[in-house]
């Protein structure tokens, strides 16, 4: 079904709510990769171009505590987004009440704004989590902010969230348009080419550390890859499950039940790692060290794959026509645990005549940082979203936004 597109409306003089997906990694208030803010700046030039009045939301991190709050604010954002448009961007540190609406009565057009992390809803109020789980009130509210909603957030898309459903809702209910932005576009339109017929050898890469999140997704990945290679912080609860010794490490004892139907189910097509890079405590400084075998000491924790995983991966890879790949293979941040990552990054990029298709924030950082990102085919935004679109399912985000 085709979707209404942003220059399908008309944003002139009008106050054009966005959500887009500015989920960066941010360390001590720094933003270390600002690829989610240039990717949503096609969409951004294109309002303001017209003469739009542009309102910017979006997440950051994950807002549990007060305590959360200061490290997960979206000022820096708004500094680094008015560096790249070479305007200022009014930065509002709420997203509620009078300031906020004082803020948007008082702009011009062409004028761009950004609210605060739209998260922090997520504490300190009788609902709960009245983003995250949708709080149809609150999505009413910023709803009556705009004339016009578009959605640019593809990161998001699987969510469905006060920021993007509740708010596309909502303006669907008062008759106002809701549209697409061209990340969004941009991100449904390659990932579809590449998933309708993929070419096979289909290889999935999956890491990180969203372990709860995206295990369910192998369950659909298992008839459509020819095989799943399983590293990063996902993979020892998958080694737990078959009675390894996992120290440690990152492990959701709530999912073991499910890795091991997983593992039932797919045979030999889920790869593990077979070694490991391991250290003391979760520091660059910790020494590292490779272990023999699959077993992880009980007073260690495995932050990389090891030499004869990535081997291993190198060999399984090779001859892959399409590769799609979320979650880094070790806690790359820190450079002794950054090898497994670069890797099989580099075994990606020297695949030849192949689709590679790398997602999320993390890993897409990843990619950049180890100067591999322009060796792949196709860099998304969104990890799990582009994993679950991968899947064959329908993303609320995505349905949420009206139809041409
Ligand atoms: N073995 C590991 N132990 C702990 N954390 C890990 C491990 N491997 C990877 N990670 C962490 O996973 C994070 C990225 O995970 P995730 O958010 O799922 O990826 P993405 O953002 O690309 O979707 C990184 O911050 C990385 O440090
Ligand atoms: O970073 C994101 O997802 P990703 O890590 O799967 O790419 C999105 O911004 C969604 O964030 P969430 O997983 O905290 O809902």
């Amino acid at each position: 079904m085709k979707k209404l597109i942003v220059s399908d409306v008309d944003v002139n003089g009008k106050k054009v709510l966005m959500r887009a997906d500015f989920n960066v990694p941010v360390k001590d208030n720094q933003i270390t990769n600002d690829n989610r803010i240039v990717a949503a700046l096609p969409t951004i030039k294109y309002v303001l171009e017209h003469h739009g009045k542009l309102v910017l939301l979006s997440h950051l991190g994950r807002v549990k505590s007060d305590a959360d709050k200061a490290g997960l604010t979206l000022a820096p954002v708004a500094q680094r987004l008015s560096e790249l448009l070479k305007q200022e961007v009014k930065f509002v540190a709420t997203n509620e009440g009078s300031e906020l609406e004082d803020a948007i009565a008082a702009m011009n057009d062409g004028d761009v704004l950004l609210m605060e992390n739209t998260r922090f809803q997520d504490i300190d109020n009788d609902f709960g989590k009245r983003e995250s789980k949708n709080d149809p009130k609150l999505g009413e509210y910023w709803a009556s902010l705009g004339d016009v909603f578009v959605n640019d957030a593809f990161g998001t898309a699987h969510r469905s969230h006060a920021s993007n459903v509740g708010i596309a809702t909502a303006m669907k209910a008062a008759g106002k348009p809701v549209a697409a932005g061209y990340l969004m576009e941009k991100e449904i339109k390659f990932l579809g080419n590449a998933v309708e017929n993929p070419v096979h050898p289909f290889v999935t890469i999956l890491g990180g550390a969203k372990v709860s999140d995206k295990i369910a997704v192998i369950d659909n990945l298992i008839p459509k890859s020819d095989h799943i290679l399983i590293g990063g912080g996902m993979a020892y609860t998958f080694l737990a499950a078959q009675g390894h010794k996992i120290g440690k490490s990152l492990f959701e004892e709530d999912r073991v039940e499910m890795a091991k139907e997983l593992l039932a189910k797919a045979g030999d097509k889920i790869v593990l790692p077979v070694d490991h890079v391991v250290a003391q405590e979760f520091s660059n400084d910790s020494q590292p060290e490779v272990t023999s075998g699959v077993d992880i000491p009980d007073d260690a924790m495995a932050l990389d794959i090891g030499p004869k995983t990535v081997q291993l991966f190198e060999d399984t890879l090779k001859g892959a026509k399409t590769v799609v790949w979320n979650g880094p293979m070790g806690a790359f941040e820190m450079s002794n645990f950054a090898n497994g990552t670069l890797k099989v990054g580099k075994a990606l990029g020297g695949l030849q005549d192949a689709i590679t298709i790398v997602g999320g924030g993390d890993s897409t950082a990843a990619a950049q940082q180890l100067g591999i990102a322009d060796q792949l085919s196709h860099i998304s935004t969104g990890g799990g979203a582009s994993l679950e679109y991968l899947e064959g399912k329908e993303l609320p985000g995505i349905a949420s936004i009206s139809d041409k």
